[in-house]
């Protein structure tokens, strides 16, 4: 049966290129959404299978709205993850001289990573919010164009026939956004040995150490903390949740062992997906957190109680 994936749109978003990587995308029918929370909204509501969400930028770091909209929904879950290397261009309706650029319009992420160049090379024009950087570049074919200039994808800009004002402007070359699939609770993807694990994880409130005490149960583990952000609950000022990406998988033992000992001291801690890392990087387990070890150890306790 074929699969119906929401993104965040219209089509040529880098969010539509992330998805061409996802599982089963070539059979997948594309949704395109106007936001991050309603093409989330669209998988709460059965609308589709599942849904393609930016969540991290190796320059910019979280995209808040994915990271809080995923850490305080109860029944989504990341099932798979893809990296897209971003480059911007600027382009125009007719061609402009860059110093005639008055307004620039497109999405705020991608604002933030030509930030410099723009200082640079257009300072004092306006920056015009787009939902998307495609709905930027299309903004300016419309009757009323939203800008004089949109920063988007080359490719959209070559589909729509925009005249390319300036290529390559991102600030730091080589930037990488990683995107993630979001589906209904599901049996997680089976472990594959190069697996990511995402939680969230509520501070606990007035227990001194909380958040040493937490990482130390990644760390007797040997499970590694590839990202860690904190957020604000936005329930009380001083409210704060963690949301953590681990290496490893949740059927891995120690990832297990590990989860256990946070639930002991955050309670509401919520495992939300584990799925095979996008760049296939294999994990190097310490012996003594090895499966073998955890099996030898319980089989060791077993006996010892007569079982
Ligand atoms: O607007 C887009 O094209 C998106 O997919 C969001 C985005 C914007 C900038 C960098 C990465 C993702």
């Amino acid at each position: 049966m074929s699969r119906r994936y929401s993104y965040l749109g219209p089509s040529g978003t880098f969010t539509e290129a992330a998805l061409l990587q996802m599982p089963d995308a070539e059979a997948a029918e594309r949704i395109p959404a106007a936001s991050v929370l309603s093409a989330l909204s669209m998988v709460d509501q059965d609308q589709v299978d599942g849904a393609v969400v930016p969540i991290e930028n190796s320059v910019e770091g979280g995209v808040s709205a994915t990271v809080d909209a995923i850490s305080g929904a109860a029944n989504l879950q990341i099932v798979a993850e893809a990296l897209v290397p971003i480059s911007f261009v600027l382009a125009s309706r007719h061609p402009v001289p860059l110093g005639m650029v008055e307004t620039v319009a497109t999405h705020s992420h991608a604002w933030a990573q030509v930030r410099r160049w723009a200082e640079a090379n257009v300072p004092g024009a306006e920056y015009v919010p787009a939902s998307s950087t495609a709905a930027a570049a299309h903004g300016l074919l419309a009757e009323a164009p939203v800008a004089d200039a949109a920063v988007c994808a080359p490719l959209v800009a070559e589909q729509l026939g925009l005249h390319v004002v300036a290529s390559h402007i991102e600030d730091v070359a080589g930037a990488l956004t990683r995107f993630v699939l979001v589906t209904k609770p599901a049996v997680a993807p089976q472990h594959t040995g190069a697996d990511k694990t995402t939680v969230m994880i509520p501070l606990p409130e007035d227990r001194p150490g909380a958040l040493m005490e937490i990482l130390e149960h990644f760390t007797t583990r040997g499970v590694n903390i590839c990202r860690i952000e904190s957020r604000p609950t936005g329930s009380a000022m001083g409210d704060y949740f963690f949301s953590m990406d681990l290496e490893g998988h949740i059927d891995e033992a120690r990832v297990a062992a590990a989860l256990s000992g946070v639930h002991r001291i955050a309670p509401n801690t919520r495992f939300l997906g584990s799925y095979p890392r996008a760049d296939s990087k294999p994990q190097q387990v310490p012996e003594d957190v090895s499966e073998a070890a955890f099996s030898a150890a319980k089989t060791w306790v077993d006996s010892l109680r007569g079982r």
